[in-house]
């Protein structure tokens, strides 16, 4: 453990206290837990800090973070840090990437960035730097992205940073700066020096007044007056031009901020791809939003960090897409991306709060949420194991594990705990809305615990049905906002068949015909064929019969067509809890191989 970089590290926190608390502790192993640190692979140095938004104030202490020496990536970003630019950062000359931006910086840039010559990304947008650009950013010839966007720099863009043949972003937009708009610059965007005084060559709509002509006599009134009338005109003339060019300018924005959308959601559809700086900085602007960060949750990344990361499609559903993203220091969260949302921004973030504020080992909590005009984003862990669903029906080939019957009880029972507190929340009256076996999934001690709830809510009224959701949804449910507790129960109802039966709930036979599950089960059992309904892989077990038959009469109460007819969730934890401590239950071992067992059948 890098023992220095340790003790610098608890010194930078002691001094500026964030508000947001961190788990920096002495006793802990920092490479493995501490928040927003990352060490080499031998663990000997940190080589990437990263603090961005945990309410950072006043200025750096010196003599901090100055001595990690190692740092490669530094961001604190989205704080209130104040001061001038860090010197001592002079001493991080490993740094390929320096996130400033977002705080309260001031003064000027340091004059000499040549001793940071392996940054790839430099960032301080968003703050008060004044001075001039210096001339030796030149010298950063890994330079990728430079953004130095809404300070107060003034001056000339200077020629010599044609140079930087890395460059790939720049923003230099809302500064002071002024002069000719150099060539190089001409390659990047307009919106990347937007706002400032920056001449275009051969511009027209500057207003240059002619030299004064010396062989000319002194004008004669009439002469004055045409003059006058002439000069009137091309005032006229210049702020008709400059309207114009205000008119199309807006368009233009307007054009470009369309297409942004567009760009944004085909990448993040795309494994690995990254949303430029400067498209990201006008989202940014426009939305001027965040991630919000639950109590307690102990990642420390932000929407750019999430932009940036390789994402992977885990599949689409009701209420939108959700995504594996690996993000730069290789944690992976799950990222569902939220479509036909019908709330408001204020509805919205009162309902994220109280999803986010369930804590209890059978719910998974909701770590961040994110919201803007075109964008909502749910951020949770990612459960590596999948989803109950694909452990019941995924991987049917040779290499399958079959779900054990202990595993299934604490599926069922972990669940309806989940469940349950979900409806305690709210006084009572949060709805899951959305129980079915994919959002299910397994906590570290192996219990159910439920996922993507209290999403009805927000979302838009016309939510097509899904066929995967059909399956689920109790009868009285006719568009997803009917949803309620009592359809919650149906739900889960379903979900406890699906686990007795090893059947998805609308599945097809050999023959092509569509299978309800609900539906089979009533039937199977009215010809009184019961034990036909149980899953194969379950039937090897010999002492589990009477268990079965409980779990399924509860499961039987519970999708009964009359929702004031089923029972309460705290009463399904009991009953399912009741069965699943019987004696024997949780130690059920196999004791005939699959293969051996002849399935009863209509004869
Ligand atoms: N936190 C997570 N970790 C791992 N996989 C997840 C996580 N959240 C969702 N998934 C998986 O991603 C896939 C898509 O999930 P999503 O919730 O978007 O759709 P769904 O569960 O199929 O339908 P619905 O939107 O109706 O819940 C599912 O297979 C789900 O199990």
């Amino acid at each position: 453990e890098p023992v220095q970089d340790k003790h610098a590290l608890l010194e930078f926190l002691t001094i500026t206290r964030p508000t947001r608390s961190l788990n920096w502790n002495e006793t802990t192993p920092l490479c493995k837990n501490w928040t927003g640190v990352t060490c080499n692979h031998n663990e000997s140095r940190i080589i990437a800090v990263r603090l961005p938004a945990i309410g950072l104030n006043g200025q750096i202490p010196p003599n901090t973070l100055t001595r990690l020496t190692a740092l490669r990536i530094l961001s604190l970003r989205s704080n209130r840090i104040s001061g001038p630019f860090p010197m001592g950062f002079t001493e991080l000359k490993d740094l390929a990437f320096l996130y400033l931006e977002d705080n309260d910086f001031s003064g000027p840039l340091p004059i000499d960035f040549s001793v940071w010559k392996k940054l790839v990304g430099l960032n301080l947008s968003n703050n008060r730097f004044n001075g001039t650009v210096p001339v030796s950013l030149s010298g950063l010839k890994r330079l990728q992205s430079l953004d130095l966007a809404n300070n107060s720099l003034s001056g000339v863009v200077p020629d010599e940073l044609s140079v930087l043949s890395s460059l790939k972003q720049i923003d230099l937009s809302n500064n002071n700066l002024h002069g000719p708009l150099p060539k190089w610059l001409l390659r990047f965007p307009p919106s990347s020096y937007k706002g400032i005084g920056l001449i275009p060559p051969g511009d027209v709509t500057h207003f240059h007044p002619p030299p004064p002509d010396q062989t000319q006599k002194k004008p004669k009134p009439h002469f004055l007056g045409l003059t006058k009338t002439v000069f009137l005109l091309i005032i006229v003339i210049t702020v008709f031009i400059t309207l114009l060019a205000a008119l199309l300018f807006v368009f233009a924005l307007c054009y470009l901020r369309s297409k942004l959308g567009i760009v944004k959601d085909n990448k993040l559809e795309k494994k690995g791809m990254m949303m430029s700086p400067e498209k990201f900085e006008l989202r940014m602007e426009e939305a001027n939003n965040r991630l919000t960060f639950f109590e307690g949750c102990n990642y420390s990344f932000d929407l750019e960090d999430l932009l940036r990361a390789s994402a992977e499609i885990l599949g689409k559903g009701t209420f939108g897409t959700t995504y594996k993203a690996v993000l730069e220091d290789a944690t992976s969260v799950a990222v569902k991306r939220l479509k036909d949302v019908a709330a408001g921004k204020r509805d919205f973030e009162q309902q994220m709060e109280i999803i986010g504020g369930i804590k209890h080992e059978n719910v998974v909590e909701l770590k961040a949420y994110y919201y803007s005009k075109d964008e909502k984003l749910m951020v949770y862990d990612y459960f590596s194991n999948g989803s109950v669903a694909s452990l019941l029906h995924g991987n049917r080939g040779e290499n399958r594990v079959p779900l054990d019957w202990e595993t299934r009880m604490k599926i069922a029972i972990g669940a309806a705990k989940g469940i349950a507190r979900i409806h305690r929340e709210n006084n009572g009256k949060l709805v899951h809305g959305n129980v079915k076996s994919s959002n299910i999934f397994l906590n570290s001690d192996r219990n159910g615990c439920v996922s993507d709830f209290g999403l009805t809510a927000v979302m838009s009224a016309l939510a097509p049905p899904i066929s995967r959701q059909a399956g689920y949804r109790a009868p009285e449910v006719t568009d997803t906002r009917k949803s309620s507790q009592l359809s919650d129960v149906y739900s889960f109802g379903v979900v406890l068949l699906e686990l007795l039966t090893g059947k998805s709930p609308i599945h097809t036979t050999a023959g092509d015909e569509i299978i309800h599950l609900v539906r089979w089960v009533h039937s199977v059992v009215r010809e009184e064929w019961t034990a036909e309904v149980f899953d194969v892989e379950l039937l090897r077990y010999t002492n589990i019969e009477e268990e079965m038959v409980e779990m399924l009469q509860i499961a039987m109460s519970c999708v009964v067509k009359a929702p004031d007819q089923r029972p309460k969730m705290s009463d399904l934890v009991r009953l399912v809890e009741s069965v699943g401590n019987r004696q024997g239950s949780l130690e059920t071992k196999p004791e005939k191989e699959a293969s051996e067992i002849s399935t009863p059948s209509k004869t």
